[in-house]
Formats: C-alpha cells, structure tokens, sequence
C-alpha cells in the first residue's frame, strides 16, 4: 500500500525483513508477562500483510486478547517491539489508532439509547471526528451494517448479533486502513455468525486489512486469507491459509463394504493411523503410488466403491504441529 510507505521512519528496533511497508502489523520477539508471573504472549513475531483477512487463531487462554491489548497500545509489553500502520506502540497510540477500527470485548452500548444515538454519542467523544459530518456518517455506517431499519430501536432491545453489528459501525465511523476485531462471533448464534462473517468478507473486499481473533477454526478456514495459530502464548505457525493447511498431510479415505479385509491390506501397503468406521476407512496415507494400494485392494477382492485423499483442514495442521486437540485450554 503506497500510503504506508509515507509513515514516518522507523525509530525503534528493526521488526525484520518480513516487516516491510506492506506489513500493517509487525511484532517482535513481544512477550507479556503479568504480575502474577503467567506468560501470556512469549516471544511472538507476527507479520500481517496490507489487505488481507487475517485470523489470528488460538484456543482460549492461548494469548490472543493480551497481543491485541498490547497492539492496541493499552497495555504495556514486557519486551518485545510491536509496530502498526509502521509506527511503534504504545508510543504512536495516539497517531495510529484513529487509523484503526477496533471491537474488543463487545462493544460498550448504552442501553436506554437507541442505536442511532450510540453512535451519535460515541462519535461526539472523538475529537478526530467531524461534528459536521456525523449525522451522515452516522447514517452511512448504521446502513453498512444493515441496522438502518433497526436505528431508532433502543441498543437493550437488540440481539447479541445486532449489538455486534452496531459496535462494527461504531468502529466504520471514519474510514479506517485497519479493523481489529477480538472474536466479533463469539456468543453468537449460527444466523448471526453468518451476518458478522459476510459482513467482514464484505469489509475486506474493500482493501481494508482485517485483524480478527477467534477460537473457531473452520471461522478462520471460511473468512481469512491469512491466520496465525497460537498456543500456550507462542506462534505455531503463520501464513496463507491454503498454505497452512496444506502443510498438514491429507486422509486417505476408502470406502467399501469389505472394510475389516481394506483395513488389512491397507497396513500391509503401509498405511498408518488405519481407523474403520462403518464403510470408511481411513489413515495416513503410505508414502509409495496410490494406484498401486488401489490395485492390491483390487486384487485382494476387496470392493473399493471410492477411493480418494480428504485435503486436510487447519485442525489436522494445528494437531500435527501441537501434537493437540484444538479445543484444549492453556
Ligand atoms: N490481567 C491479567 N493478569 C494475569 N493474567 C492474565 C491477565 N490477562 C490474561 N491473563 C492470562 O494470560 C493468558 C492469556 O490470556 P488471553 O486472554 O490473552 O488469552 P486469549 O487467547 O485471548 O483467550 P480468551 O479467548 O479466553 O480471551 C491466560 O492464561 C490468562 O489467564
């Protein structure tokens, strides 16, 4: 993005050659400790390109919301350099964060106003915003999130799904260059996960670069181009989703009505992790030509009715480089 490149110099420490003026957010080596001696983030380098949808994915307690606090400029790091929009933070929260739109744990509504007059009052309270203006950005933002009908309602009459969507137009007030959203479905039901996804994809489609935290995998496998996996406070692994999930090996699946005789012939043919469920059975796939294992089904007089690798998703990619379950607590 030309425009990054007009931010002014570095003045911290280098962020590393994949921090360069397409990098939106650079961290290094961030760490946070807290009082009480729980590492929350250790030693995290994240590199989140302009214009991309990026998951930043983890299970609960893995470190997610106190990166994005440290991003956000409010809270300290231990070590560790973390830069936005190219400046370093804390230090540049003033300069960078009206460049930033951000929806971190739920949006801060008053009840007995309507949503209209949430925004109007949220944005009355930013002295960057133009008095002038606001009624129309107001409006504009309330239309984007698809809560114009919706507007005069009071914000205690919502659902969950709408008081996101109206903390999302709180933060589209001003045209941003980032949103950071910390886990916007979380709470949700399927139908307002569905609206807050599109919503964001929609977001995206106009270059703006999105951050967005979650526990949810298959979340990050629809909506994101790119994601970073966390576990325990430490970065597993970060990239082009595709790649990511790539990386891990795929299923061989066969299905047939002779499953105990596949499954037999299968490990003699080097199949490994051999499972049998009904008419299905699947493992690692054996390093060696695939139609050759097809064939020595075939000529053991098993009945192949399908035979085919499952590509394999972002879990089997955490699981074979966590050696876990996703859904473990850190
Ligand atoms: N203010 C704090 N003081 C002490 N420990 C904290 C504090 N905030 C978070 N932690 C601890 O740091 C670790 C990481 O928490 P964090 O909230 O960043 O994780 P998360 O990935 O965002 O999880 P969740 O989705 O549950 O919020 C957890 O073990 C948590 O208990």
């Amino acid at each position: 993005m030309a425009e990054l490149s007009t931010a002014e110099p570095d003045t911290g420490p280098a962020t590393g050659p994949e921090a360069g003026p397409d990098t939106v957010i650079a961290t290094r080596a961030l760490t946070k400790r807290f009082r009480g001696g729980q590492l929350a983030v250790d030693g995290l380098d994240l590199a989140v390109p302009a214009g991309s949808v990026f998951g930043f994915l983890g299970p609960n307690g893995s470190g997610k919301t106190t990166t994005i606090r440290m991003l956000m400029g409010l809270i300290e790091p231990t070590s560790g350099t973390a830069r936005v929009l190219g400046q370093a933070m804390p230090r540049a929260t003033r300069t960078v964060l009206p460049q930033v739109g951000a929806l971190i744990e739920g949006p801060a509504l008053y009840g007995f106003l309507s949503g209209r007059d949430n925004l109007l009052r949220y944005d009355s309270a930013d002295p960057t915003a133009d008095p002038r203006t606001r009624r129309a950005r107001v409006a504009a933002a309330l239309d984007r999130v698809g809560l114009t009908a919706a507007a005069s309602k009071k914000a205690k009459a919502y659902s969950l799904g709408m008081k996101q969507r109206l903390g999302l137009a709180a933060a589209l007030l001003q045209p941003r260059r980032l949103l950071v959203l910390d886990e916007p479905t979380n709470g949700l039901d399927p139908q307002g996960m569905r609206e807050i996804r599109s919503l964001v994809r929609e977001l995206a489609s106009d270059g703006t670069t999105v951050f967005l935290s979650s526990h949810l995998l298959d979340e990050i496998e629809q909506v994101c181009s790119h994601a970073a996996v966390m576990a325990r406070g430490r970065l597993i692994i970060q990239g082009p989703v595709a790649e990511l999930a790539a990386g891990a090996r795929g299923l061989l699946v066969v299905t047939t009505p002779d499953p105990g005789d596949a499954a037999r012939v299968l490990k003699e043919q080097g199949m490994a992790d051999v499972v049998v469920e009904e008419d299905r059975v699947t493992g690692e796939p054996p390093d060696r030509d695939l139609a050759e294992v097809n064939a020595a089904l075939v000529s053991a007089g098993v009945r192949v009715r399908g035979f085919g690798l499952e590509r394999a998703s972002l879990e089997d990619a955490f699981v074979a480089l966590t050696g876990e379950g996703f859904d473990v607590a850190g």
